[in-house]
């Protein structure tokens, strides 16, 4: 009994936390009203005990099977006829069905303290290790708890800090702030500093050239007041000055006038020797051997004196034939002679064509023997040939005629005569155009080239360029035209126009430079066309001169291209100059002979006296 009196107490304090496990473990093996019945029944005295129909097995099977079914039955309990006192047997009977009954639920209690006992240990066990957890957790939550205080002191401590810190912070950024609006205005202090100091520096440079400015203002104004001085010096210089210019004009003038007619004089004086020595006069130039002509064997040549030589065919040396030909000019000009000597020698008909005389210069020889380099030179200013030393003459005097009143104007043109037919050298391109011969007027005096180019030379260095280009222009139509160079003659025509304002006085003077086509005979029948034109120009050159030796009434200027060009110079108011070329081959010791015969011709012919083309300026 005293054990089973326990469960009803265990069942009622459910609040503890093993009793609930006890409730849940109870609970799941008898319902409420199992647990009421077996409460009533073991509580009632036997004698009372109200007898249920609740039948043994009943209970058994509600420790098992789910509650809702049991107050169903509740209702349904019967209540046992009542025995009287006095049927022992009845009672005793009763007794001992409830003895069997109760017995049965012993044994169900029994098994059913077992299986509570069970339980009872499962529970133990987990009231045993929940109580270690429990203890446990107790322990950590402790611990937890101490930790807890220490974080909270920590905490504190920390706000503290943090606080500090905080207070600290803020006075910091107040600082910071502060800091920056130094800096701020540190930096605008310090880039007005940079401007002022660039101003300064500025200034400071300003300054210095300002100083020296000054300093060269002083030195000028001491300068300005030296000149200041100097100028009224120079004034009253001036003053006297002028009066003695007025009185030196007056002398200049008589001066020039003296030095005009002096130069006329000189000049008429020039111009009888000119006379005296003959209008034409001609020199021989013999060249000398060039370095790869050095083993080509010479004829013999001797300069007998300033004017004469002898030539003699070397194998004729000694031989008892005479093979010697005598020849007299008016000068000779050795291999040895330079051009500048050549030029002095000739200077005096450039110097003609400037007194306003007609003048003709021309090289005559075979082909390679000088004459292109007589009239107009190699390379360098010393090889520089007649042509371009003419031009510096010219540009010369000019100079001293200026003093004298005179102005020139200069005109030259290029051109050359091949098989009878007259080319432009100043004109590059192919087509030439058709150029003819004429008279300048109805005197028939002077005459001039149609279509020609005619360039006015403002220096001798227009001149050269001229040249040259007349030169290439030659050498490009040689090249064109097989040698056409040897076999054509080339005149370099200088128109001469001179005016005297003062004296009213006015000439023109043609000077014609001529290097004249190889003379030698044709050898072959290509050439034979070419020949035949030179030929017949250089005989009516010949014939030309002659005629005018004899005095004929009709000279035959009009039958060869080149007399015609050249009859303002070769007829009387013209004065001309022939120079033979001359090689020493001998192996050219006919050609060379040929053409000192016909420069012997030429020689043996004086033209009248030479007429000066002045003529009075119309008034101005
Ligand atoms: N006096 C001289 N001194 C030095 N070299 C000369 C002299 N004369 C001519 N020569 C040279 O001899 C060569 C022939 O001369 P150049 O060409 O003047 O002859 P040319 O008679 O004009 O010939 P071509 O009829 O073919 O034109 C050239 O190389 C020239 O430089």
């Amino acid at each position: 009994m005293s054990r089973i009196s326990k469960l009803p107490k265990i069942a009622t304090k459910e609040n503890h936390p093993l009793n609930r496990v006890n409730t849940r473990l109870i609970g799941s093996g008898l319902s409420e009203l199992d647990r009421k019945n077996l409460l009533t029944n073991h509580t009632r005295p036997l004698g009372n005990a109200p007898t249920t129909s609740v039948p043994a097995q009943r209970l058994k099977r509600a420790a098992t099977v789910p509650a809702p079914s049991v107050p169903a039955k509740k209702n349904k309990v019967t209540v046992a006829p009542k025995i009287p006192p006095y049927d022992y047997k009845a009672r005793f009977n009763d007794l001992l069905e409830k003895h069997k009954v109760m017995k049965s639920d012993f044994i169900d209690l029994k098994d059913k303290h077992g299986e509570v006992a069970e339980d009872y240990e499962k529970v133990k066990n987990s009231v045993e290790s929940c109580t270690s957890e429990r203890d446990m957790l107790k322990e950590k939550l402790l611990n937890s708890l101490n930790d807890l205080r220490e974080k909270c002191s920590e905490h504190d401590r920390l706000k503290l800090d943090f606080d500090i810190q905080k207070h600290e912070n803020e006075d910091l950024q107040r600082k910071t702030k502060l800091l920056e609006e130094v800096t701020t205005s540190l930096k605008q202090k310090t880039s007005e500093l940079d401007r002022v100091q660039t101003d300064f520096n500025n200034l400071t440079r300003r300054h210095s050239s300002l100083r020296e400015e000054i300093e060269a203002l002083r030195v000028l104004s001491d300068h300005l007041k030296r000149i200041s001085v100097e100028y009224d010096k120079l004034q009253l210089d001036y003053k006297e000055a002028l009066e003695s210019i007025k009185k030196y004009k007056g002398d200049a003038e008589a001066l020039q006038n003296m030095l005009a007619s002096m130069y006329k004089e000189q000049r008429d004086l020039r111009n009888t020797i000119q006379d005296l020595k003959g209008n034409i006069r001609v020199y021989c130039r013999v060249r000398p051997p060039l370095e790869s002509e050095l083993n080509k064997p010479l004829f013999n040549l001797n300069v007998l004196d300033a004017c004469s030589i002898d030539v003699e065919k070397i194998e004729l040396l000694n031989s008892a034939r005479k093979g010697k030909h005598s020849f007299t000019f008016d000068g000779i000009f050795t291999p040895h002679t330079s051009q500048e000597d050549v030029f002095n020698e000739v200077s005096s008909m450039v110097q003609s064509a400037l007194d306003g005389y007609n003048v003709c210069i021309f090289a005559y020889g075979q082909t390679g023997s000088g004459k292109t380099y007589t009239m107009e030179g190699g390379c360098g200013k010393e090889q520089y040939g007649i042509i371009p030393r003419a031009f510096n003459m010219i540009f010369t005097c000019m100079e001293d005629l200026k003093r004298m009143g005179w102005e020139l104007t200069i005109r030259a043109s290029f051109l050359e005569i091949y098989n009878e037919i007259i080319y432009d050298l100043l004109n590059s391109s192919k087509d030439q155009m058709n150029h003819e011969i004429k008279m300048v007027d109805s005197k028939g005096t002077d005459l001039y080239v149609s279509n020609l180019k005619q360039e006015e030379v403002k220096s001798s260095h227009d001149f050269i360029r001229l040249m040259i280009f007349a030169q290439r222009n030659r050498q490009t139509a040689a090249t064109l035209n097989n040698e056409r160079s040897s076999r054509s003659h080339s005149v370099a025509q200088i128109k001469i126009s001179a005016i005297n304002e003062k004296r009213k006085e006015r000439y023109t003077s043609n000077l014609n430079l001529v290097d004249l086509a190889g003379s030698e005979s044709g050898k072959t029948t290509q050439r034979m066309d070419e020949t035949k034109h030179i030929n017949r120009s250089l005989s009516e050159l010949s014939k030309v001169i002659l005629s005018l030796q004899t005095n004929q009434s009709h000279i035959p200027y009009r039958n060869s291209k080149l007399t015609h060009l050249l009859m303002p110079s070769l007829g009387g108011n013209s004065k001309t100059l022939m120079l033979v070329n001359i090689n020493q081959f001998d192996n050219c010791f006919g050609e060379t002979l040929n053409s000192l015969r016909f420069a012997t011709k030429v020689n043996s012919c004086r033209i009248i006296k030479a007429k000066k083309n002045l003529s009075m300026v119309d008034p101005l």
